[in-house]
């Protein structure tokens, strides 16, 4: 099984996007509106901070989650006991920027998610009738300026061979939000898990946006949209001295958006992030 790229321009890519979505929990486009020489500058400057030693001035906050966190305190995945091997920063428009980052990563930030609300429209127009019944408001509208939709630039160091027993970049998980939009990383790595549970590489080819369907999606579906595991497997032979940088926004819905009968977004995000033993 391959993850096919879809045409942004093309008269059918709505419909095979949203297939793709179905089938995979993922999509990936070309030819899609954001600006390439945008997040090759992103890449170069925040491959910069990150090798910097100021970065530890934006030390994260734990009441607001905006700010670096360091390698020592980075994730482990939901079911996992082994810290992935990353650092990360995260950026909202009403956190923490250091200034020479700022003006590149907020109009990233605006075009994403601009670019999020049209394929949110994507995705409602494609479902059948029974599946968009169920959306409390329609899907881009979630979204709209909403505060809680994050940005997480991602560093993966070099490989040093002293990591942990059994870490990698990024254990298996499954993303939280309603969906993810991320440009393809300046190095392979990413993979999703198909239904017959083998893992396939998402293209990563510099230039394609991938977008992948959350847990909140999922749950606001009824289980129509699949959220479906992912991670990013180390490098190997030369490319272990390599920095792999990535740029996934997760879009969060205004905490007061009903998702389902059970949960609104806010009541989602808490339920998680206290399983997760952030909050
Ligand atoms: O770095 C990547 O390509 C994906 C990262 C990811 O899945 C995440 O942070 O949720
Ligand atoms: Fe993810």
């Amino acid at each position: 099984m391959k993850l096919e790229t879809i045409d942004y321009l093309a008269q059918d890519s709505a419909e095979k996007f949203v297939k793709s979505l179905r089938e995979t929990g993922f999509g990936v486009l070309s030819n899609h509106p954001i600006d390439k020489a945008l997040v090759e500058a992103i890449y170069v400057e925040w491959q910069a901070f990150f090798n910097s030693e100021e970065k530890r001035n934006y030390l994260f906050k734990p009441e607001t989650q905006d700010g670096f966190f360091p390698a020592e305190i980075s994730e482990t995945a939901k079911g996992h006991t082994v810290k992935d091997i990353k650092e990360y920063f995260h950026v909202y428009p009403w956190g923490r920027i250091p200034d020479s980052l700022r003006e590149n990563i907020l109009t990233y930030y605006k075009k994403a998610n601009t670019l999020a609300q049209e394929l949110l429209g994507w995705i409602e127009a494609y479902a059948p009738d029974d599946v968009k019944a169920k959306f409390s408001i329609a899907l881009p509208q979630m979204i709209e300026n909403s505060q809680k939709t994050l940005l997480r630039v991602l560093h993966y160091p070099p490989m040093s061979g002293d990591e942990e027993m059994g870490a990698i970049r990024a254990a298996a998980h499954e993303d939280i939000n309603l969906i993810t939009v991320l440009p393809a990383a300046n190095e392979p790595g990413l993979q999703v898990q198909v239904k017959d549970g083998s893992w396939v590489d998402v293209p990563s080819d510099f230039g394609n946006i991938i977008i992948n369907i959350g847990d909140m999606l999922q749950e606001a579906s009824g289980g129509y949209y699949p959220s479906t595991s992912h991670r990013v497997i180390n490098p190997e032979g030369a490319d272990k001295t390599k920095s792999r940088i990535s740029l996934p926004l997760f879009l969060h819905p205004n905490p007061e958006v009903v998702l389902s009968d059970r949960y609104t977004a806010d009541s989602y995000l808490m339920e998680r992030l206290r399983e997760l033993g952030v909050i």
